[in-house]
């Protein structure tokens, strides 16, 4: 059995993360329950950091927060000198209710609104990372009415068909995000923000996609950079400050998932980066990253509980769960895989063959198939490990299931950071139908 961080089994025969009993956790707070093992969050911070420390490289660590946004988090990420990479109006508010130094937040979407750029110059946000023709009409315009300055990366789609999920690939030619570096677009798209009195063009950003191994797809997408960096300045003298390579390392989930130390990939990209500036004499740029699911991922595990069971003679034993595709939708859309404990017997033989599945209304609501468990009993405690990252941030109310609740664990102590939603949220933004005579009143 693997544990992840500060996991581990006390004399109850019970899992803990970060010193506390996960069973505790269950009875005091309900299940389904995400709990975050932040000793391991910020160990994971620090490592990103110190790699770029002891290379001398000046950087920065910005958490990629779709992977999980929340205020706590938010302000665990500002504890740690982290950046944050916001992707919409509604994560740049959550970074402001967590007043999070605004000057490190950096704005990311493939079709930002007008208002959502209003709200980020409003805010004076470190950078706007611009990924299409139209945003850059919009920042233009919006800098030059308010006569304010804003610094801008220029994303760029390298042409890298890193081996993940189809749908979790960022990098590639055919992608709905940033300009293209080889049919000119993104040629175009430099020289519309170059030399423009209130906009500050910082560099190039780049991010092939996420859950990837292999450190040679981020060494070619450094490389595509940085060879348009070297053309950008013999053609127009510019120099290029910031080079960010995005995130995307992948974590283990499951044994057959062989992720290398998070520092690997740093060390690669740094490596890249120093060959070439030095081939080309190019001033060393600020490396950026933006790690998301290798931030959080394996610091989240959720708790459930076994409720009905089902056994298909000969084919498989269904092991039911108080909640599902509605708390982690990844099983179902991506096939992603993870393993399960039985975290209030741990020390049971984790033998039985069962499916786990989930309490939503659809054949697919399966969380793991052929996890191994200890033989399940009804009110167990179902721990699902490496659930940190594309989870609560990616939760829905399908079947008008409430949302989990989430906890923070570290040194003993733990914190609810999120409330579970009650059946009153989930009708919250209904609005009843008027009493008329005639149906639907306007
Ligand atoms: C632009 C950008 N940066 C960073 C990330 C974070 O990726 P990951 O969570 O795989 O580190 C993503 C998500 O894929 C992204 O789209
Ligand atoms: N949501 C995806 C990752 C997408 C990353 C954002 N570009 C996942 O759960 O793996």
């Amino acid at each position: 059995m693997h544990l992840y961080g500060t996991q581990s089994v006390n004399n109850h025969g019970h899992l803990t993360i970060g010193g506390v009993d996960t069973v505790d956790l269950a009875n005091m707070y309900g299940t389904p329950l995400l709990v975050y093992d932040i000793a391991l969050f910020r160990e994971r911070a620090k490592a990103f950091k110190e790699t770029f420390k002891k290379a001398g490289i000046n950087a920065q660590v910005a958490y990629a927060s779709k992977a999980f946004s929340s205020i706590a988090i938010y302000e665990v990420a500002k504890q740690m000198d982290l950046s944050l990479d916001v992707v919409s109006g509604g994560e740049l508010f959550t970074a402001v209710a967590a007043d999070f130094p605004r000057e490190k937040i950096h704005f990311h979407g493939n079709n930002k609104s007008y208002t959502e750029l209003q709200f980020a110059f409003d805010e004076g946000i470190g950078c706007i990372v611009v990924d299409n023709f139209l945003e850059i009409e919009m920042v233009k315009e919006i800098s030059e009415a308010r006569q304010e300055k804003m610094n801008v990366l220029l994303r760029v789609t390298p042409g890298v068909n890193a081996s993940t999920h189809d749908y979790i690939t960022t990098g590639q030619e055919d992608s709905k995000f940033g300009f293209d570096l080889k049919n000119g677009q993104a040629d175009d798209a430099f020289l519309k923000l170059y030399n423009h009195p209130y906009i500050n063009l910082l560099g190039m950003h780049c991010h092939i996609g996420s859950q990837i191994f292999e450190t040679d797809a981020f060494r070619f997408a450094a490389v595509a950079l940085m060879n348009k960096m070297v053309d950008w300045r013999e053609k127009f003298k510019f120099i290029c400050s910031v080079l960010n390579l995005g995130g995307g390392f992948g974590i283990r989930y499951t044994v057959e998932d062989t992720p290398l130390h998070p520092s690997a990939y740093v060390e690669e990209m740094e490596k890249v980066v120093l060959e070439m500036t030095r081939t080309h004499n190019y001033p060393v740029p600020e490396i950026w990253i933006e790690p998301g699911r290798s931030l959080v991922g394996d610091a989240g595990t959720t708790l459930y509980t076994a409720g009905a069971m089902k056994e298909v003679p000969g084919i498989r034993t269904y092991v039911a769960v108080d909640g599902g595709m509605s708390d982690n939708i990844r099983p179902a859309l991506y096939e992603a895989k993870y393993t399960a404990v039985t975290a209030n017997r741990m020390v049971d033989p984790h033998s039985d063959k069962v499916t786990i599945a989930g309490k939503c209304c659809e054949s697919g609501d399966k969380l793991i198939e052929d996890a191994y468990i200890a033989e399940p009993v009804e009110g167990d405690i179902i721990a699902i490990f490496c659930t940190g990252a594309y989870t609560y941030s990616m939760a829905s109310n399908y079947n008008r299931l409430p949302k989990p609740a989430i906890v923070f664990c570290e040194d003993g102590q733990h914190q609810l950071v999120v409330r579970r939603e009650t059946y009153e949220d989930i009708i919250r933004l209904d609005v009843p139908l008027q009493k008329t005579e005639h149906g639907v009143s306007s």
